[in-house]
């Protein structure tokens, strides 16, 4: 089994990662809290009341975690279609598979790093809706001390199935979603590159940046729902299931609810998926 993709996987998601955590801190909190009127509001309290510093919460648990997650989508991703199509990453230029194989092994990579992704993802979202501030004397100090904390309070308070809740909406996310961004970002790169040859570091930054974007778009009522269920163990407002979940969202808010947060997400996804897809090509053609 080739580890270059898993390494390289690992490195890319790390950089994709630092580029877009404070868009997706304020894309958390606009799903989450309705305390904000819109992506300006939230960018400006955030910054008034907790400083630079309270986009980047809940930073340090996804990038030790990415070296999970991104090297099993990229890893599992690029093995699938080598099992589905007998060919390397280096030779799929020559022998391109086709989007049917594409689409099953980027189902199969989002299927299995969605459980990799569970528990860092919750404590993430848990770590980025803390809005109080980190030092501020007198005030009521911050429910969860840091990732660890937060971890063992709720691994404490809601057992160890507690640490994967959420999971069964962030599956329905990413399976099928990431075989949409695997397919997208193929797309492009093909239309955009001459038969036979490796796409141009500018066709992979665009198709990369796109492929996140039509992903992440189709993702964003399941993500809605993903992030509410992540939250309710905490809010006292409990959820019979991802159901009810999506029911009563949608007859509390609107049928919009489902759409909370899709511009912050996309413009997020095109630096993030732009860098992601760069890195990752890029090594794996030094390596080659
Ligand atoms: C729509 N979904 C779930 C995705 N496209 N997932 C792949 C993640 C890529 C990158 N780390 C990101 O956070 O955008």
């Amino acid at each position: 089994m080739p580890v270059e993709e898993f390494v390289a996987g690992w490195i890319s998601g790390a950089l994709g990662l630092v580029l877009g955590h404070p868009f997706d801190t304020v894309k958390v909190r606009l799903q989450t809290q309705s305390t904000y009127r819109g992506i300006i509001d939230c960018t400006v309290k955030t910054y008034r009341h907790e400083s630079i510093l309270g986009f980047f919460k809940g930073m340090s648990f996804p990038i030790a975690s990415i070296a999970v997650v991104n090297s099993v989508l990229f890893g599992v991703y690029s093995n699938a279609l080598l099992a589905l199509t007998a060919t390397s990453h280096h030779e799929r230029r020559l022998q391109p598979p086709s989007y049917t194989h594409v689409f099953i092994a980027g189902c199969t990579g989002g299927f299995l790093q969605a459980y990799c992704l569970a528990p860092f993802d919750l404590i993430k979202v848990r770590l980025q809706n803390q809005t109080e501030p980190r030092a501020r004397h007198g005030g009521p100090p911050p429910r969860y001390r840091g990732p660890v904390h937060c971890a063992a309070s709720i691994f404490q308070e809601e057992g160890p199935r507690g640490l994967f809740r959420g999971a069964w909406a962030l599956t329905l996310r990413d399976t099928p979603t990431l075989g949409i961004y695997f397919v997208s970002y193929e797309w492009l790169c093909r239309q955009a590159t001459p038969d036979g040859q490796n796409p141009s570091s500018t066709t992979v930054l665009v198709a990369g940046g796109f492929a996140g974007i039509t992903s992440w778009v189709t993702a964003t009522p399941l993500d809605v729902i993903k992030s509410r269920m992540q939250m309710a163990g905490l809010e006292r407002r409990e959820y019979q299931g991802l159901l009810d979940c999506m029911v009563s969202s949608a007859r509390q808010e609107g049928l919009g609810v489902f759409f909370r947060g899709l511009t912050i997400n996309s413009a997020r996804a095109f630096p993030v998926n732009a860098v992601t897809f760069l890195s990752y090509e890029y090594l794996l053609h030094l390596w080659g």
